[in-house]
């Protein structure tokens, strides 16, 4: 059986897909699949049946993270249903739905399915999306901390409408790597793309990327086999602080 574990202390790059049947073409190119069971047909059906090498990440993303995921209830019950699928080597939980800042969000249920993971050594990803913008520089570290507090990752994606919103990301991505902190980070849309490249070098842990580029699952994100020569092709300096 293939070794499914997953480290985050090294870059993941995660070929982000609604249908596993990607997998053996993500497999020349991708630490991992993160499967988007919100998108998917059958989503436990398919991680029973998956047969693949790459250890997968599951993510159920809520409506009201712009996901497909609208019973609240079901879609965090589904995630804990697949942490007992052996390949499934992390999951992926709104920090919205674990503090409970949306009205919509089971705060309860998140908890449990994050406490079931960790009792399962499986680690998790605690996501914070801003689809509208880029938050100010004092405000991104705040939520990388939050994030980083939440989960074993603390995951922040904004939209980055300018340069100086991406350096900002990367610059808040940094700070956090540098204090020790296990972040992942992207700028979402054209302004935040070349983020997915460099934020590696900044200590970003998890990068997400599509297959085939008319199947990406967030605004900006490069296919995988360019996103892979990318971060790949840029050395991280050796002058670094990290
Ligand atoms: O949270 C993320 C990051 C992401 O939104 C991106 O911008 O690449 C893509 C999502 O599939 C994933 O769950």
């Amino acid at each position: 059986m293939p070794d499914f574990a997953l480290s985050f202390d090294e870059f993941v790059l995660a070929a982000s897909t609604d249908s596993l049947a990607d997998e053996p073409a993500a497999r020349e190119h991708a630490d991992a699949v993160e499967f988007r069971l919100d998108l998917a047909d059958d989503p436990l059906e398919q991680l029973s049946a998956y047969d693949g090498e790459l250890p997968i990440i599951a993510t159920n993303r809520a409506a009201w993270e712009a996901g497909g995921a609208s019973d609240e209830t079901e879609r965090l019950l589904t995630v804990e249903t697949a942490l007992e699928d052996d390949a499934v080597a992390a999951i992926d939980l709104e920090c919205r739905a674990l503090d409970g800042s949306v009205a919509a969000a089971d705060t309860e249920t998140a908890q449990q399915v994050r406490t079931s993971a960790r009792e399962a050594g499986v680690p998790v990803i605690a996501s914070i999306h801003d689809f509208e913008a880029t938050p100010p520089r004092e405000k991104l570290t705040a939520l990388l901390d939050r994030a980083a507090d939440a989960g074993t990752v603390g995951k922040l994606a904004t939209t980055a409408h300018d340069r100086g919103d991406a350096l900002a990301l990367l610059s808040a991505t940094h700070e956090a790597t540098a204090a020790g902190k296990t972040v992942a980070t992207m700028g979402m849309g054209a302004a935040g793309q070349h983020t997915r490249a460099v934020a590696p070098i900044y200590g970003s842990a998890i990068g997400y990327a599509p297959v085939e580029a008319a199947e990406a699952t967030a605004p900006g994100q490069y296919p995988l086999a360019t996103l892979r020569e990318l971060v790949d092709g840029l050395a991280t300096p050796t002058n670094n602080d990290v």
